[in-house]
């Protein structure tokens, strides 16, 4: 039985799909204090918010059994992605169900902003009649800039046209052939844009990047007597340095639906009274429509239901790649850089300072395997793979693909990546890893059959299966050294299921790898290592699975 814990109001719909779930007990708890949620979250596995629910490392901290947060909307601000990710916790987003209704109260904060409709409306319904003083203007013939065009920004773009505005965009992260096609002016400089624009609208995600994107100098370089909207998110604007542009008359006005404290308090600036005749502010509620809610609770509810369940879902914000996504062949290639990992953990005597994962052939020239993961952590899932492999080794099996990048951050790995062509084989994966006073260099490939291969390693051509137990060493390029390396194990009882030999010409060194049915004690290969002949030993155990 999964236990879900919803802390928000979402639809009806999303409700019904876990209420319906044969396999799962809901909570519905909304308007929790802090120490009630630490309380409720207690043995949760998974957790729907909206905005509402700040789930910081605290929180998760108390959430032991949690996998999954589902979240009935688009940001994900209100969650530290990094700490579930340290935890494994994967976060899902409803993208696309209030796409419309945000744009849709875009458009409205627009009119309204340009038209003066709240005011108005207030003098009416106070007994007044002031036609004359509620003169507004056009959006006809005004240019319009549009910062961020993703799904909102695009869709504000289309209906903005349609009004007859010249719509230009700031958002140097999308395709130049988007904006085209949306007959949208893609402009690469955010103050020359804001200086040309009567009206300003953001639609951004709130990021480390974009917070306070929007600052005293870009609000200065605006045109005198624009206005800006901001349906996005608080934090994205300074809201102190706005209030006074439009206090001196520069700016004409604002429309906000949402704000960097929500609910504001009394002294927000935008609530300044002497204000009121230039704003027009909503209590984010720019995904509030019908429609919208019951669309992103259900796609929040599926998604969820389907990653408890261990089925494929959509919309993890901090998954890397999705495994079950991959073809069968980039699975193999999938672990054999896991394995990579263990085997590099296991070589490298200090302390991983830099890595370097190189690809090589058509298998990884495609782009289905686009990284989704937040900045800075656009791995290839092979990079991501051969980091798992090599923290487990020392953190444990907890570490998983959406902490091991976050591991290499922490410990200071600088991560390299590399595509080139294929020579011997199809498809090879390079890896150098290096802890500064010296390096572990691999390669590996998947044969036509799918058998998994080690094929270099330290600069020796090999032929190492990685499975099971393995015994690799380096040794003086001697005659009887194998033969003592087979005395010694079998003294030992360790039964030898395979043996690969490298050697570098002329450089007077070997390399050996065999494959091992048990453990070699502590002992036998201290006494091993301790031989004048042997350079390094050492053992690496894949567990079954990989
Ligand atoms: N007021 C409300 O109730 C709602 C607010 N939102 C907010 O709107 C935001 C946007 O939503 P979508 O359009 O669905 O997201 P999206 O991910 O489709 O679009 C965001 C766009 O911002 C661009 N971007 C990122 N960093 C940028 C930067 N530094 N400068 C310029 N552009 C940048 C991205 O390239 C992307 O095209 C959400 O993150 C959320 O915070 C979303 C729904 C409802
Ligand atoms: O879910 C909410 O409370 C508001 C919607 C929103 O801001 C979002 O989807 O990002």
């Amino acid at each position: 039985m999964f236990k879900v814990l919803v802390t928000e109001n979402i639809h009806e719909a999303g409700v019904a799909l876990f209420s319906a779930a044969p396999d799962v007990k809901l909570e519905q708890k909304v308007g929790l204090s802090r120490a009630e949620l630490l309380e409720a979250v207690a043995d949760v596995d998974a957790l729907v918010t909206r905005s509402g629910t700040p789930l910081d490392g605290e929180i998760l901290d108390h959430a032991r059994s949690l996998r999954v947060v589902g979240r009935a909307g688009v940001g994900v601000d209100n969650i530290d992605l990094a700490e579930a990710s340290r935890r494994g916790v994967v976060v899902i987003n409803a993208p696309t169900g209030n796409t419309l209704a945000a744009t849709e109260q875009t458009l409205a904060l627009m009119l309204a902003l340009v038209r003066r409709l709240p005011q108005a409306h207030a003098s009416l319904t106070a007994g007044q009649w002031r036609r004359k003083d509620f003169m507004g203007r056009q959006l006809h013939g005004k240019k319009l800039l549009v910062v961020g065009l993703g799904r909102i920004g695009s869709q504000v773009s289309i209906r903005a046209r349609a009004f007859g505005m010249d719509v230009s965009a700031y958002d140097p992260y999308i395709a130049p052939a988007r904006a085209e096609k949306l007959g949208v002016a893609l402009l690469d400089d955010l103050q020359g844009a804001l200086s040309l624009a009567d009206v300003v609208t953001i639609h951004v995600p709130l990021t480390d990047e974009t917070r306070g994107m929007i600052g005293l100098r870009e609000l200065k370089s605006m045109k005198a007597g624009a206005y800006f909207i901001n349906c996005a998110r608080g934090g994205l604007v300074d809201e102190e340095a706005l209030a006074a542009l439009l206090r001196e008359g520069r700016l004409a006005g604002a429309a906000f639906d949402a704000f960097s404290v929500e609910p504001p308090t009394a002294d927000h600036p935008l609530l300044a009274p002497d204000l009121r005749d230039r704003v027009v502010l909503t209590p984010h509620i720019g995904a509030n429509t019908q429609e919208a809610q019951s669309a992103v609770a259900e796609i929040a509810a599926t998604n969820v239901l389907a990653a408890l369940r261990g089925e494929p879902y959509e919309h993890a914000v901090n998954l890397p790649f999705m495994e079950s996504l991959l073809t069968g062949r980039k699975r193999r290639y999938l672990s054999l850089a896991r394995k990579l990992g263990i085997l590099a953990a296991n070589l490298l005597s200090g302390a991983p300072r830099q890595v370097t994962v190189t690809l090589r052939g058509s298998l990884f020239s495609d782009e289905d395997e686009r990284v989704r993961f937040e900045l800075p952590y656009r791995y290839s899932p092979y990079t991501v793979s051969f980091l798992k492999g090599f923290f487990e080794v020392h953190q444990g099996p907890e570490v998983n693909y959406m902490s091991a990048p976050l591991l290499a951050e922490d410990r200071g790995l600088s991560v390299d990546e590399a595509k080139g062509e294929a020579t011997t084989y199809n498809n090879l994966i390079e890896v150098r890893v290096s802890d500064g006073d010296g390096d572990v260099s691999m390669s590996a490939t998947v044969t036509e059959e799918g058998k998994q291969r080690v094929v270099g390693l330290n600069g020796y051509w090999i032929d190492l299966v990685p499975e099971g137990r393995l015994f690799l060493f380096s040794n003086h390029d001697r005659p009887g050294v194998i033969g003592k390396v087979g005395t010694m194990l079998g003294e030992a009882r360790v039964n030898i299921a395979n043996f690969a030999l490298g050697r570098r010409n002329g450089s007077g060194l070997a390399l050996g790898a065999l494959q091992i049915d048990h453990d070699v004690p502590v002992d036998v290969l201290e006494r091993f290592r301790a031989d004048p002949d042997v350079l390094w030993a050492e053992t690496v155990v894949f567990a079954e699975g990989i």
